[in-house]
């Protein structure tokens, strides 16, 4: 089995805190990020897709068409965005942490990418340079 993956970066603001708590305990649970005027992420993503390469073409599949998915699907969507305010994926009181985030992803990804003859194996999200979150589906690792 091949594995490929395509770079794309986004940034966004985001503050991570609970609604219905008050200032303190949001600060003791989540620190720094709880900041009630947002803080922002230089966001690294990494998309894996899985497969046998083409015999002919040698591609698992064309990482241009797959950065035009994420694109799309993703970073169009994210980039200069308040995770919180701008879009719709965490409107039901989720955090927009890192780990939501890959999740949530994947599921913009998905069926697109497989749409496209291919296979989404790994969605890799580093948030800073020294915290990145993996997720390979509801499954789990295959
Ligand atoms: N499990 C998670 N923990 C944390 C997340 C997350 O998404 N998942 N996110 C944060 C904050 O968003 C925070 O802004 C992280 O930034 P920072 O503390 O600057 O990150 P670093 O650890 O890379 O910086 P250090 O200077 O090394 O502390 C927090 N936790």
């Amino acid at each position: 089995m091949h594995y490929l993956t395509r770079r794309e970066t986004f940034n966004a603001a985001h503050k991570l805190a609970v609604e219905e708590w008050p200032d303190d305990r949001n600060k003791e649970v989540f620190g720094k990020c709880a900041n009630r005027n947002w803080h922002g992420h230089n966001y690294d993503l990494r998309v894996t897709v899985c497969g046998e390469p083409d015999p002919i073409t040698g591609f698992v599949m064309d990482a241009k068409v797959l950065s035009g998915i994420v694109k799309a699907e993703v970073v169009d969507q994210l980039d200069h965005s308040n995770l919180n305010l701008d879009i719709d994926w965490f409107k039901d009181g989720r955090q927009p942490t890192t780990e939501n985030l890959t999740s949530e992803i994947w599921k913009h990804l998905e069926e697109k990418i497989a749409a496209a003859g291919s296979r989404l194996y790994r969605v890799r999200l580093y948030e800073t340079e020294n915290i990145y979150a993996d997720y390979y589906g509801p499954a789990g690792r295959p």
